[in-house]
């Protein structure tokens, strides 16, 4: 449904923009109905450009964004870029910067209806934003009216993601959604994701997170510097880490009943799992990511370029 192809983007900063950032580099992953993939790294890895590249709000500097057999930034025109966004959504970290707090938050709705169904009568309309409603468990009389000001964040990254669903989409980028939430209500919105991939949706789940990454993907991707470092299914990136870099951020992820002295032990014995594989095997570096095991990527361990 979705593929990534050899996607770079590099901004230019600095004075005059003399300057060049390869935010992302040679990124390749699909992501197919019905599958939630985990795009994980640290800040500044460049997860959050894939996702815009992904939602055409940053072209790439190289590289294809592919949907649906086309390549979406040659999606010219309102009509085609406006039945892209019908079938392709994205929702973000901050839920509160995506509402303006002069009006109530179910504008966010009355905005979609304007664009995708003007001919919508009411009685259609209300059926439609109950039954979307009701996918992310919100009741209509504790939301509809309400300004955002009166919604707490789990209920207006919900109403975000029932804005998504009023259009039927078949792939949602879910950017950092719930690092903003308490961890309640963050089992919740990750639950109700859950409930979104069984009904076949796809979902792009990006986060600097790896536990929630395990919670709710089924293929894991690392990144690091721009660069996949890693990429498998879940199970087999979590429980047989390669790369040094998966390796620490795995014994770096807190946990329940140890200590801060205990992570850094653990950080100390991941140490770098071995030689690189794919060194050994083509000497002289600069080598493409080596499979491991079935469907498991591993890339250079020196990706310090
Ligand atoms: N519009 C831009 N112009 C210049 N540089 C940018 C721009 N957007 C992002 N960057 C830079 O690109 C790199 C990747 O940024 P990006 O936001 O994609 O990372 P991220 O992994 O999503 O980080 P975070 O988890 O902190 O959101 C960073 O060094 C960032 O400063």
């Amino acid at each position: 449904m979705l593929e990534l192809r050899g996607l770079t983007k590099v901004y230019r900063v600095g004075a005059f923009g003399g300057e060049r950032l390869h935010a992302v580099r040679d990124v390749g992953l699909t992501v197919h109905p019905g599958e939630v993939v985990s795009l994980v790294g640290e800040s500044g890895s460049g997860k959050s450009t894939i996702g815009r590249m992904v939602l055409g709000l940053a072209p790439p500097t190289a590289g294809t964004v592919v949907y649906a057999g086309t390549d979406v930034a040659r999606l010219r025109g309102h009509r085609r870029r406006k039945n892209y966004y019908r079938e392709v959504q994205g929702v973000f970290q901050d839920p509160f910067s995506c509402f303006n707090p002069v009006f109530t938050a179910d504008r966010v709705f009355a905005l979609i209806r304007a664009e995708y169904f003007p001919r919508a009568t009411d009685p259609e309309w209300r059926r439609r934003i109950a039954a979307c409603l009701d996918t992310v468990r919100l009741d209509p009389a504790q939301v509809l009216g309400k300004y955002p000001h009166q919604l707490s964040g789990g209920q207006l990254q919900r109403l975000l993601i029932a804005r998504a669903l009023l259009l039927d989409i078949r792939l949602l980028v879910a950017d950092e959604i719930i690092s903003m939430l308490d961890a309640s209500t963050r089992i919740d919105v990750l639950n109700l994701l859950g409930d979104l991939k069984a009904r076949g949706l796809g979902i792009l789940f990006i986060t600097h997170d790896l536990s929630l990454g395990t919670y709710i993907s089924d293929t894991t991707v690392i990144l690091r510097r721009g660069r996949i470092v890693e990429s498998g299914a879940t199970t087999a990136v979590f429980d047989h880490p390669v790369h040094p870099y998966t390796r620490r951020l795995l014994a770096s992820v807190p946990r329940l009943h140890r200590t801060w002295a205990q992570a850094d032990a653990d950080l100390a014995a991941a140490g770098d799992g071995g030689g690189c594989l794919g060194c050994a095997r083509h000497p002289g570096g600069g080598h493409p990511p080596v499979e491991v095991a079935e469907g498991h990527l591993v890339g250079c361990f020196d990706d310090s370029a």
